[in-house]
């Protein structure tokens, strides 16, 4: 049994897989790290691996007191990984974006993939189809518009998520929701657009906090899977066992 940590900008989502089934999912906040994997470790008895995947500055100290009870590791830029890296700054490619990689590749042979994560940012990720990580974008997140609209202005209120009525926004609230949600949707859209022109035959697969939300906005269809970094983190470590 494995336990897969993903530890994201703003929360960390653990899951707990025999072979490639997640028996239980987990979601909390850092300070209660410790705490959580205490308590999931004790609950399943039979976790002997634990992977860590983190672009969050966190203290390695928290995982000591776990080597008795599990093996630890953590993915870094100097793994072992299923495609050939062509990003010009390789170590600073974000840990999630390179585990993101190895999924859509391993899962998705001989095809080009792109994988968006609509998380704290929004990042896009393109595989082609020899294998070849070319790079992508990243751009902010859904929450993280509406709190620089509400911190870089004197005006404009803090909102929360809502979907937005009409494309016209016809007060300050609606506006706000117009701009964010459609713009995101327009945004997304219009990458998936670029790559079509680009490129034939591939895949696209949204993930993050907020793929369920944008998913049913878009034009495009995609495959939605909130998982997709537990599932590929899962992976990462399998790839890292047999190639390292
Ligand atoms: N309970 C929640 N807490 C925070 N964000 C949430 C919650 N539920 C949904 N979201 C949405 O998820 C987005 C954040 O996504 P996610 O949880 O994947 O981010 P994260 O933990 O920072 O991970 P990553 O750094 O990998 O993006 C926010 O834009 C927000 O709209
Ligand atoms: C872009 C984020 C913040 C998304 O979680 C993460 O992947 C990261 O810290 N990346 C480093 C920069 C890069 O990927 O080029
Ligand atoms: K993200």
């Amino acid at each position: 049994m494995i336990l897969t940590l993903d530890i994201g900008n703003t929360r960390i989502k653990a899951a707990v897989f025999e072979g490639s089934i997640i028996l239980d999912s987990f979601v909390f906040i850092k300070s209660e790290l410790e705490k959580n994997i205490k308590n999931i470790l004790k609950k399943y008895k039979k976790i002997s691996n634990l992977v860590i995947s983190s672009v969050s500055e966190i203290e390695k100290s928290i995982f000591i007191g776990f080597e008795d009870v599990v093996n630890i590791h953590f993915v870094s830029n100097i793994d072992p990984f299923p495609f050939s890296n062509c990003y010009e700054t390789p170590l600073t490619l974000g840990i999630d974006r390179l585990v993101l990689a190895t999924g859509a590749t391993l899962k998705f042979p001989n095809q080009n993939r792109l994988v968006i994560d609509a998380g704290t940012c929004v990042t896009y990720d393109f595989i082609n189809d020899q294998n070849k990580y070319l790079g992508g974008s990243i751009s902010p997140g859904l929450k993280l518009r509406y709190q620089a609209l509400y911190e870089y202005t004197s005006k404009l209120p803090l909102l929360s998520l809502e979907n937005p009525e009409n494309f016209i926004g016809n007060s300050t609230s609606n506006s706000i929701h117009s701009g964010i949600v459609n713009g995101l949707v327009y945004e997304i859209d219009g990458f998936i657009d670029e790559y079509k022109a680009n490129f034939s035959n591939f895949i696209i697969i949204l993930t993050g906090g907020d793929s369920e939300f944008l998913a049913k906005r878009l034009k495009n269809t995609i495959f939605a899977n909130s998982n997709f970094l537990l599932e590929s983190l899962n992976q990462t470590f399998q790839y890292k066992i047999n190639n390292d």
